[in-house]
């Protein structure tokens, strides 16, 4: 069965890759996501500086399998270590390379994308507007005014086809709102459903304790327990920007998640929290599961079913 997908113009071998934020802040941890089943590969959020990020235990799987919780704070490299890896990465090879970008104020979004546009690279940008974890940084995703002031400047500044992440919403209004914004941009050519479900608390029963330190317990959910959340949002998104893609990410532990996520309407399937257990052994697994699903329904390719879930 073909997983071969195509998003903002490139072509995918499969549709798999990993969450950014997930196996990808470093080059080491790119290359074995170069050297895997992966079909394409992302990078950890950026911002202009350095960060070390929050205070550890900062992340966990959470019992019995059901998620994880994290609240990392954007520890990353610093835009320029994420510029010179795009710089050096060799495009011949059969995985597109896809950028993120989380600079803490429009200024810094600007100064970064800036730097990307002058590179000319043959990588896709994507900005995301749905970091849940940065103390006194409210998520841009969940301010639809100012995510659409930032996008009338940032998509004239980027130019070719880009992607944002967003972050879950739970109201059939604010679909309309944030696809409205959206349609408004036509090189805006993607979006990446869901970020983690923002600001949850984990408590441990025996200790009575927040389970990661930073912020009180508060972190972002992933996981299983948000499968159906991203599913909603993927398909609310599928059937609202009918000129553009959804890249659906959130609760993919196995070939029938992702399956579930493409008849959703996803273009492309992101794995975090799964990844981050498994490792990138994992997208050979899950690429099987999924071509059995395929071969067991009948369908040659992930065309033939997305966005094609039925309603009653
Ligand atoms: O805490 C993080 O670094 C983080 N964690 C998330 O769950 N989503 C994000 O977009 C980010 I930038």
């Amino acid at each position: 069965a073909d997983l071969s997908t195509t998003v903002a113009g490139v072509h995918l071998d499969n549709v798999f890759f990993n969450a950014s934020g997930v196996w990808c802040q470093h080059e080491e941890e790119l290359k074995a996501l170069l050297e895997s089943g992966s079909g394409s590969l992302i990078t950890k959020s950026a911002t202009f500086e350095h960060r070390e990020g929050n205070p550890s235990p900062r992340y966990l799987p959470l019992p019995g399998g059901v998620g994880s919780i994290n609240s990392m704070g954007l520890p990353n490299e610093g835009y320029e270590y994420y510029l010179n890896y795009a710089k050096q990465f060799d495009y011949t090879q059969a995985k597109p390379l896809f950028i993120s970008l989380s600079g803490l104020s429009l200024a810094d979004n600007v100064k970064m994308v800036t730097a990307f546009v002058e590179a000319d690279l043959p990588c896709i940008l994507e900005v995301n507007f749905s970091c849940p974890n940065v103390p006194g940084k409210p998520q841009l995703g969940y301010d639809i005014d100012a995510m659409d002031a930032a996008l009338a400047t940032l998509a004239p500044l980027i130019k070719k086809p880009f992607g944002i992440k967003l972050p879950p919403y739970f109201d059939i209004a604010h679909f309309d709102q944030v696809a409205a914004v959206v349609n408004k941009y036509d090189n805006l050519a993607y979006v990446t459903c869901i970020n983690s479900v923002g600001n949850g608390l984990a408590i441990d029963l025996d200790t009575e304790t927040a389970l990661i330190k930073p912020k009180d317990g508060f972190g972002g959910l992933g996981g299983l327990m948000v499968l159906q959340t991203a599913l909603a949002n993927v398909n609310a998104f599928y059937r609202r920007l009918p000129n553009k893609q959804v890249i659906g990410v959130g609760g993919v532990v196995s070939g029938k998640e992702a399956f579930l996520h493409i008849l959703a309407g996803a273009s492309a399937v992101q794995i975090g929290t799964q990844l981050k257990e498994e490792g990138p052994a994992m997208f050979d697994r899950i690429k099987k599961e999924l071509q059995e699903i395929m071969e067991k329904k009948g369908y040659k390719s992930v065309n033939d079913f997305r966005g094609k879930v039925k309603t009653l």
